[in-house]
């Protein structure tokens, strides 16, 4: 939507002389960013994104940064951080946190197939299992204890009909949490937002994940739940899709098989990562931020994929 701090090549004249990249030819901003100032940058050594942080930290950033520099170390593909000639990939420029990251080919699909579907779903598994030895540790932030902070918060505002819903799920989930089934779940570094805009395809090529400042320590399968209930529904429904959810399930499982535990806790963690994105939803629309200038997102098509969830249970897992 905006780029909050601007950036010229005048700017970047002495600035980038502490990167391998030569000279900085062109820097053009990137509008569709909404948290932070993102600009595609032209130097004699290539293309990257530069990005200035506007609300993650410095003490907050080298989390997220050190994991998208493990993963593409092992072929995952993701924005390669680029390292100054110290050897850092968190820099400063006009004050502000930033980073330069390789640019990824390509855009966001859409209007996914199966056959895309299926390229996410192996690219999340070999993301997960190449993650498995990264060393920093950092929760899911909009993991349990967050909804149940939330929940109170956003009760007040909404229909007592969505009120006994949220109360319900909540619940529910606060037993699933609890349970041996959970406990036995495989956890690692996940993305936890791979919504089909934060993927580009070029055609039928994936060639990459990125935005992974939602990521965060979870279970797998709960990365595994959010991406299905973003690329393998009827969007107008919530529905899941049979063609695209096997294509998904099914190349994820070839790179890392799901376990017994994970079959068993299937269902209720679909209902887990509707929720997340309900309660967080809710809030941007109740409690916008100061001076937010964006329209937020309709909580209701999270509520509408929950009550699906429940109301149609999705097929068993392999
Ligand atoms: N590494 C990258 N390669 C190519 N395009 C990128 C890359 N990172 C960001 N973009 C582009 O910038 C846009 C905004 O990035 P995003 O991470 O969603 O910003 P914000 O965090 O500000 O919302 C994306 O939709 C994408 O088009
Ligand atoms: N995917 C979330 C919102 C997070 O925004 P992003 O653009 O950073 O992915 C949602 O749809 O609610």
């Amino acid at each position: 939507m905006a780029v909050f701090t601007p950036v010229s090549l005048d700017d970047l004249e002495t600035w980038i002389t502490q990167f391998p990249l030569g000279k900085a030819i062109a820097v053009r901003g990137i509008s569709s960013g909404i948290e932070n100032s993102n600009f595609f940058l032209t130097t004699e050594r290539g293309e990257y994104v530069l990005t200035l942080f506007e609300k993650l930290s410095f003490e907050q950033l080298p989390f997220y940064l050190n994991l998208m520099r493990h993963l593409a170390e092992r072929g995952v593909l993701v924005p390669a951080p680029v390292a100054n000639g110290r050897g850092e990939i968190l820099h400063s420029l006009h004050g502000k946190p930033a980073s330069i990251v390789t640019r990824l080919q390509g855009s966001s699909q859409m209007n996914p197939q199966p056959v895309h579907c299926a390229a996410v779903g192996a690219m999340l598994a070999r993301m997960h299992l190449a993650a498995e030895d990264f060393p920093m540790q950092q929760p899911n932030l909009r993991g349990l204890a967050w909804w149940h902070e939330t929940v109170p918060v956003v009760l007040p505002y909404i229909p007592d009909e969505a009120k006994a819903l949220l109360r319900a799920e909540i619940h529910t989930q606060e037993a699933f949490a609890a349970s041996h089934v959970y406990h036995q779940l495989p956890r690692g570094p996940i993305h936890a937002d791979l919504f089909r805009n934060n993927v580009m395809f070029d055609g039928e090529r994936l060639t990459g994940f990125f935005d992974f400042y939602f990521a965060g320590c979870d279970t797998w399968l709960f990365d595994v739940a959010v991406t299905v209930n973003d690329w393998c529904i009827d969007l107008d429904s919530g529905r899941l899709d049979p063609a695209r959810l096997r294509a998904m399930l099914a190349s994820y499982h070839a790179v890392r098989p799901f376990t017994e535990a994970e079959k068993a806790g299937w269902r209720t963690m679909l209902q887990a990562a509707a929720l997340r994105f309900w309660l967080s939803r809710l809030y941007d629309f109740y409690l916008p931020r100061e001076a937010e200038m964006l329209t937020p997102h309709d909580p209701t098509h999270f509520e509408r994929i929950l009550r699906e969830r429940i109301n149609h249970p999705a097929p068993a897992l392999f």
